[in-house]
């Protein structure tokens, strides 16, 4: 189980985080939404160890983990998929693979990474050789996705991955993300602003405004609240238009 406990951080002076408890375990996806500035990718960059921690208490498995480098986080098995991919232009799709594999100290003899994923990621058999510069937006997500698998996390955190996306390619994101939950054993992190297909796709979910948890619970009940369907699934209540009975332009 990874568990955030009454986390606080920020940037600068500046707190974000005001508390926040958050746990995934391994035979889950869940979902954090919540509008821009919430503070989602703040609590991502603190999970993972790209921000420090200033207070309250992260575990992975048990283990007090709020003080260790993203490096040693990776190596126990948390793995971040950052916003914008950030993949090696210049190296190849493989290569690129065998770098999530060597950044976490897995060893040669362990299988293929490639051939492993290679299931889940059809570009990585299709595309093996090719620069990751060279590759579109969707296929640069499939091998962001299957580098940081190739470094066999237990948890993984997903910081926006569908984002400058195409619908269609959006759709094939989700469906991967599907895949890997049924394939392999790994809990997901899923920080989304395509709130309906995150929480399709999530057992449970937490909602976040202001560096605060505000709403957690099943994806079903989540989606089902109320304040989430005003707020992030378009059912919005409109006042009925009057167009003979005054000035648009007013
Ligand atoms: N590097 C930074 N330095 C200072 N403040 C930051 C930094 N990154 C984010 N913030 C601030 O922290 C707050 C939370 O931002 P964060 O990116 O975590 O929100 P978010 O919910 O992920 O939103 P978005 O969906 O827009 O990415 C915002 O007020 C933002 O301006």
């Amino acid at each position: 189980m990874l568990e955030a406990i009454n986390i606080v951080s920020g940037y600068g002076s500046v707190n974000v985080l005001h508390g926040v408890d958050v746990t995934l375990s391994r035979d889950e996806v869940v979902a954090v939404v919540g509008a821009n500035g919430a503070g989602k990718s703040t609590l991502a960059r603190t999970l993972a160890g790209l921000l420090p921690l200033r207070s309250g208490q992260l575990r992975l498995a048990d283990e007090e983990i709020g003080s260790k480098s993203s490096n040693a986080r990776a190596k126990g098995g948390l793995i971040m998929v950052p916003e914008g991919r950030r993949l090696f232009a210049g190296l190849t799709v493989r290569e690129n693979i065998n770098l999530g594999r060597s950044a976490v100290g897995k060893r040669s003899s362990d299988p293929d990474p490639a051939e492993v994923l290679g299931d889940i990621f059809p570009i990585i058999r299709e595309r093996e050789h090719q620069r990751a510069g060279l590759l579109s937006g969707g296929e640069q997500q499939q091998v962001a996705l299957a580098r940081a698998l190739a470094g066999r996390p237990r948890y993984l955190l997903l910081d926006e991955p569908s984002l400058g996306l195409s619908p269609t390619l959006t759709t094939q994101l989700f469906e991967t993300i599907a895949k890997i939950r049924e394939s392999l054993p790994v809990g997901i992190l899923l920080i989304e602003q395509m709130v309906d297909r995150a929480l399709a796709l999530s057992d449970r979910a937490y909602v976040m405004e202001r560096g605060r948890v505000v709403l957690s619970g099943t994806a079903a009940d989540v989606a089902a609240s109320s304040e989430v369907q005003r707020a992030y699934l378009g059912d919005v209540e409109v006042a009925p238009s009057a167009p003979d009975e005054g000035d648009a332009s007013s």
